[in-house]
């Protein structure tokens, strides 16, 4: 993977250099419609902070349109869902329409919703010429195990399924995920990764350096036309050190 990484001190830092970036971008693109896939887990939860507080007016959002790379199978009242993180923090506070926020209902059944999902995603976005949706920016994170979305290790054939998202689970807890598979990730224009703290430094090391057990890892595995950027923190960028 050819990747840009941008390291800053800490992941406040990381949200704020991401939140203005992305502003900053986001006034790059003519399109009447921007399409955005955002990340879950916890280290967007500044990002969108930070959106909220100092960008809410500063941002169009009539032409946002977002879009979630995966969902935990789990209403968006349970702590748990990756949407209903993001409206409390972010979508409470700022004026974008209803109908421009794309979420993966996580109360549905999974393999239907995967399915639905798929077809929203294409009614929305540019298409290229297999048909996949292509997105104007994704916003990724990674797990720990080098999983990013809902593409675990033990299930790394989502890479290279046909089907634009699929049904995964979380390899301890078992929980059912609603993920974009592999395809339609690497479809996206623009990819950016936020992963931040220590516990991830190994993982990206080896990514980054293609060494030990990176082939495994979903992360390392994902590809753009486009550019790709990771934003660490120092901590995440101890790697070989
Ligand atoms: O389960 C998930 O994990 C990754 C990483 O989460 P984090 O809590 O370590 O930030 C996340 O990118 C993905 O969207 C999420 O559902």
């Amino acid at each position: 993977m050819q990747a840009d990484k941008k390291i800053f001190a800490d992941n406040p830092a990381v949200a704020q250099a991401f939140a203005e970036d992305f502003v900053a971008w986001l006034e790059t693109q003519s399109q009447p419609k921007v399409t955005v896939s955002l990340s879950g887990g916890s280290t967007p939860t500044l990002l969108f902070e930070i959106l909220a507080k100092q960008f809410a007016d500063k941002i169009d959002w009539s032409r946002v349109h977002l879009f979630w790379g995966d969902e935990r199978c789990v209403p968006p009242e349970d702590p748990q869902s990756n949407y209903g993180v993001c409206k409390s923090l972010l979508l409470d506070h700022v004026s974008i329409p209803e109908s421009n926020v794309h979420r993966v209902i996580g109360e549905s059944d999974p393999e239907a919703e995967a399915v639905r999902y798929g077809d929203e995603m294409k009614a929305h976005c540019e298409l290229n010429a297999d048909g996949l949706p292509m997105l104007d920016l994704l916003i990724l994170g990674m797990g720990g195990d080098g999983h990013t979305a809902s593409i675990f290790p033990h299930q790394i054939e989502l890479l290279k399924s046909d089907a634009i998202c699929a049904v995964a689970t979380h390899p301890e807890s078992g929980q059912k995920r609603v993920s974009m598979t592999g395809p339609v990730l690497c479809a996206a224009k623009k990819i950016d990764f936020l992963v931040t703290g220590a516990g991830k430094a190994s993982v990206l090391g080896e990514i980054f350096g293609k060494t030990g057990d990176w082939e495994t890892y979903p992360t390392s595995l994902i590809e753009s036309k486009g550019p790709i950027a990771f934003y660490l923190d120092e901590a995440a960028a101890s790697f070989g050190k």
